[in-house]
């Protein structure tokens, strides 16, 4: 089978030791327990106190076999019976308390971790997202915290409880007959050892499932997306696609099955070494001379018994514990990212007031690991309440200045400023190029803009925009359901839907990246009147390719491989000559008599 080039991560590849230490990933992990210390010493006293309960009715059994039943004492016989029923039943109770305080420190614990990776995730530089992409960031914050919920609220509490047994089983050994315990601990030790090297390599193949499931994951989103599975169909690669699939699901059988079988060796083994104990303590009670009565020997091997299983749980769980460490290390790895703020909290700036002037100065933007810088360093002006259209072959550097004006990537260098002195990302609203829609009503995506839409100011947007007549037509007007990313609703309306957005939110500032390219000339011209009618006193930006009707004193900047080739209102570019060529645009009337200084470098 051919790997295409996704499948072909090498499996090994985090395999190697990740760069923080098992045990710095635990301490972190157990730091965020000690807001709940109080309620963790009592899951730990629930605990303990259930562990010495169950050890208990072994001790008494002794003396139901040496003492009760030979001399046939009815009365002794019935309350040591009773004892042991009721010390079990006490014991379940305490164990169901102990699993509610579990769930209670351990579900806010994990609450707590869900919104610190939420938070971390949603605030990272725009290039974050291109290198690690949805599928990645989800399966972090749904997959890899749900292990380690279930490491918090299930692992640690066995774990806990095993540990103890162990304890109290061996101390119960001691006390019924020493040497044989000694026996007995000494090989529990060793097979600890041994478990260990087992655990270590478990935890290597957990880390690998991890990021296979991860692919997976990108794989689905990538293929079976409408746009997935358009691309597949029409370019007849459906097969290809099918084929990454199963590649990487048959990487994910095979360490899904070393993983299972390391882990079932070492039980194996473990399990096997505990069935030889029994002959040895009868061989060993036989022949350890006087002391050693049949009771003790009954109770030592039902101790034994229970401390074998106590061990092979310990196994199982260790297991558990290497996977739930390596999906551990994968959320700390973005725990450990900056934290950034993305918004800034005065919500107030969005709105009201003159609008503001834009003034690049020395601006530049290059992407990481490309070539070239995508934009810059550049100086431009957009004065208060003016219209700008910024043109350029694609890839000249639009869009990277389309996202600079709203504050959404930093420039490298210079800077990017209101005159006012208000945050970009407070006043500027973006109309990217992909228009991002939520699942739900077509209400509740024009509503995202902002609280508090009058239902007038909605209706007026809609008319504007020409979304009214698609309103009318659909079903339940309004309250009808977009469907995933809004696929109900075709290109041209996605993107009016867009506009109509981007008006309702009020911003001081408007920058429009291609918002028409799905539209008919016509459209298009009419959904570009109502922006400007509606930034008559706001500034305006428009990032396009074709130009559209111009004002006398719109500006126009063209770009050119990053760099301001021109630049000026549009009746001192046509006068100027150049900008003709570029653009392919007729002079105007009367343009030859405006000639104004225009204000790029390039
Ligand atoms: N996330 C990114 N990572 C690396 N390079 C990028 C990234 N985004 C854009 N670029 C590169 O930066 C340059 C400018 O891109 P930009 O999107 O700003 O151009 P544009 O003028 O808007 O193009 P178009 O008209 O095709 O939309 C291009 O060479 C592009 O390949």
């Amino acid at each position: 089978m051919t790997a295409p080039p996704n499948a072909q991560a090498a499996p090994n590849a985090s395999a190697a030791e990740p760069g923080v230490s098992g045990v710095a990933v635990l301490r972190q992990l157990l730091g965020r327990f000690r807001p709940y210390r109080a309620r963790c010493a009592g899951m730990f006293a629930l605990a303990l106190v259930a562990v010495v309960l169950s050890v208990m009715s072994p001790l008494l059994l002794r003396r139901v076999v040496d003492e009760a039943l030979p001399e046939r004492d009815v009365p002794l016989l019935a309350t040591l019976c009773g004892v042991m029923l009721a010390l079990s039943l006490v014991a379940s109770v305490l164990v169901v308390a102990q699993t509610a305080l579990a769930n209670w420190v351990g579900q806010r614990v994990t609450a707590l971790l869900r919104a610190e990776i939420h938070d971390r995730a949603r605030s990272q530089p725009l290039p974050f997202y291109t290198e690690r992409g949805q599928s990645e960031i989800q399966a972090r914050l749904v997959n890899d915290v749900d292990g380690v919920d279930r490491f918090l609220t299930g692992t640690v509490q066995r774990w806990l409880s095993t540990v103890l047994s162990l304890l109290a089983i061996g101390g119960a050994m001691l006390v019924v007959e020493w040497r044989l315990a000694l026996l007995c601990v000494l090989m529990a030790l060793g097979l600890g050892l041994v478990n260990n090297r087992f655990a270590r390599r478990r935890r290597a193949l957990a880390r690998d499932r991890q990021r296979l499931l991860t692919t997976v994951l990108r794989h689905v989103a990538e293929d079976l997306s409408l746009s997935g599975v358009l691309l597949g169909r029409t370019l007849r690669r459906t097969r290809w696609q099918r084929t990454r699939f199963l590649d990487v699901s048959e990487e994910i059988r095979e360490v899904t099955y070393r993983q299972r079988i390391t882990g079932m060796s070492a039980q194996v083994l473990i399990g096997s070494s505990f069935a030889a104990l029994p002959p040895l303590i009868f061989l060993a009670a036989g022949t350890l001379g006087s002391g050693v009565t049949v009771g003790s020997v009954v109770v030592l091997i039902i101790l034994q018994g229970r401390l074998s299983q106590q061990i092979q749980e310990l196994l199982r769980l260790s297991g558990q514990f290497q996977a739930s460490l390596a999906m551990f290390e994968r959320v700390q790895e973005f725990l450990d990212l900056p934290a950034g703020e993305v918004e800034p909290t005065a919500p107030g700036a969005r709105r009201a007031g003159a609008p503001p002037a834009v003034r690049l100065r020395g601006a530049a933007h290059g992407y990481p690991g490309a070539g070239r810088r995508a934009l810059g360093p550049v100086d431009l002006d957009f004065p208060a309440g003016s219209t700008t259209v910024v043109m350029g072959r694609s890839g000249s550097g639009k869009s990277t200045l389309a996202l600079l004006l709203a504050g959404l990537l930093p420039p490298d260098e210079g800077s990017v400023a209101l005159d006012d002195g208000t945050d970009p990302r407070a006043a500027v609203t973006l109309i990217p190029q992909q228009t991002a829609l939520l699942k739900g009503t077509l209400r509740e995506n024009l509503l995202f803009a902002r609280d508090g839409v009058p239902p007038a100011a909605l209706d007026w947007v809609l008319a504007a925009v020409r979304l009214d007549t698609v309103v009318a037509r659909l079903p339940e007007g309004l309250d009808t359901q977009l469907g995933a990313e809004g696929l109900r609703l075709s290109g041209g309306e996605r993107q009016r839907l867009a506009v109509a957005r981007a008006m309702l939110a009020d911003a001081r500032v408007l920058v429009a990246d291609e918002m028409t390219s799905s539209l008919d000339h016509e459209t298009a011209e009419q959904v570009t009147a109502a922006l400007r009618a509606h930034c008559r006193n706001r500034t305006l930006v428009l990032v396009a390719h074709r130009l559209p009707t111009m004002a006398p004193d719109d500006r126009i900047v063209v770009l050119d491989e990053g760099r301001v080739a021109e630049a000026g209102t549009h009746l001192e570019l046509v006068a100027r000559g150049g900008y003709a060529r570029l653009t392919g645009s007729p002079a105007p009337r009367g343009a030859e008599k405006a000639v104004v200084p225009g204000g790029g470098r390039g």
